[in-house]
């Protein structure tokens, strides 16, 4: 069997809060999950539970407190330079126009200037950008604005791709046109994607698996299903299926206590 391209292998994640007194806070424990090489997973949980935090071991940002990543089967020591990472909030520096920012990821691995404006260029048109290129972040659109994001982050053509609930902020039509171009991209390239998100007809809608995170303290996978949706699929039309309706009920019966628990848990806080 090939290597997973990305393993959390028993990832537990402890926070030492310094604010009155050395509380500990154990967010994730035990958790162990593997994305196979071209596979699209999602990762849906209660608010707060761990989710970002899976995320960013997986991208190296943070080392676990136990537990091992690895990347193709070799341990992650330090950033995952394999990994594209696609935040929540925006990722734009304001004072650089639509292509220099598609570009700056390509200026860090010091490709020449004219290869990247030239690949910049490309994936501004692959991402409905076209003609947008002198535009700052300030006169974009919040939707623009995500896709130069996402052309951000594909431009460099990471095997694994992390996005951290990438379309929270966006009104519903222009989030599920953006679901479609990311599954259009995918199934060109077919990378690994770890997918984030506390909505539940995105994550059946988009992926081949939707793993089912426990509510905190120490998160870990308590459910898994396989999504037997043909592709490919229009986010919006799919919802209709009664196959989606069918795994949709089976996951909300595991996903709906964790929900309440951490609803319960975020009133107490
Ligand atoms: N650096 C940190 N120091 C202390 N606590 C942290 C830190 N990072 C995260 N936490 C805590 O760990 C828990 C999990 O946070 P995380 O952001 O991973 O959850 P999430 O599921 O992504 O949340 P959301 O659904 O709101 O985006 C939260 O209780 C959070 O307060």
């Amino acid at each position: 069997m090939p290597d997973a391209a990305l393993t959390l292998d028993n990832i537990t994640c402890t926070f030492v809060s310094h604010e009155g007194g050395q509380q500990r806070y154990t967010a994730v424990k035990d958790a162990t999950l593997a994305i196979a090489p071209g596979e699209f997973v999602s990762v849906v949980g209660p608010t707060g539970c761990g989710k970002s935090t899976l995320l960013n071991v997986g991208a190296g940002l943070l080392a676990p407190s136990s537990g091992q990543v690895k990347v193709f089967g070799e341990p992650l020591l330090g950033i995952n330079s394999r990994a594209g990472y696609m935040f929540q909030g925006e990722a734009l520096l304001p004072w650089r126009n639509a292509l220099d920012n598609v570009t700056t990821g390509l200026e860090f691995a010091h490709v020449p200037r004219a290869d990247a404006q030239r690949l910049g260029n490309e994936w501004l048109k692959r991402v409905g950008l076209g003609g947008f290129e002198n535009r700052y972040p300030h006169q974009m659109s919040g939707g623009m604005r995500k896709r130069a994001m996402l052309a951000q982050t594909l431009i460099r053509d990471p095997d694994i791709i992390l996005m951290d609930e990438p379309f929270s902020a966006l009104d519903v039509q222009t989030r599920q046109l953006m679901e479609n171009e990311v599954l259009a991209l995918w199934m060109a390239k077919r990378r690994a994607v770890l997918f984030i998100t506390h909505d539940l007809d995105e994550a059946i809608a988009m992926s081949d698996r939707v793993v089912v995170l426990s509510a905190g303290p120490a998160t870990h996978p308590i459910g898994e299903f396989n999504i037997d949706l043909a592709r490919p699929r229009d986010v919006a039309e799919v919802r209709t299926n009664p196959r989606f309706v069918e795994l949709h009920r089976a996951i909300w019966d595991v996903l709906r206590e964790e929900v309440l628990k951490g609803y319960a848990q975020q009133k107490r806080a």
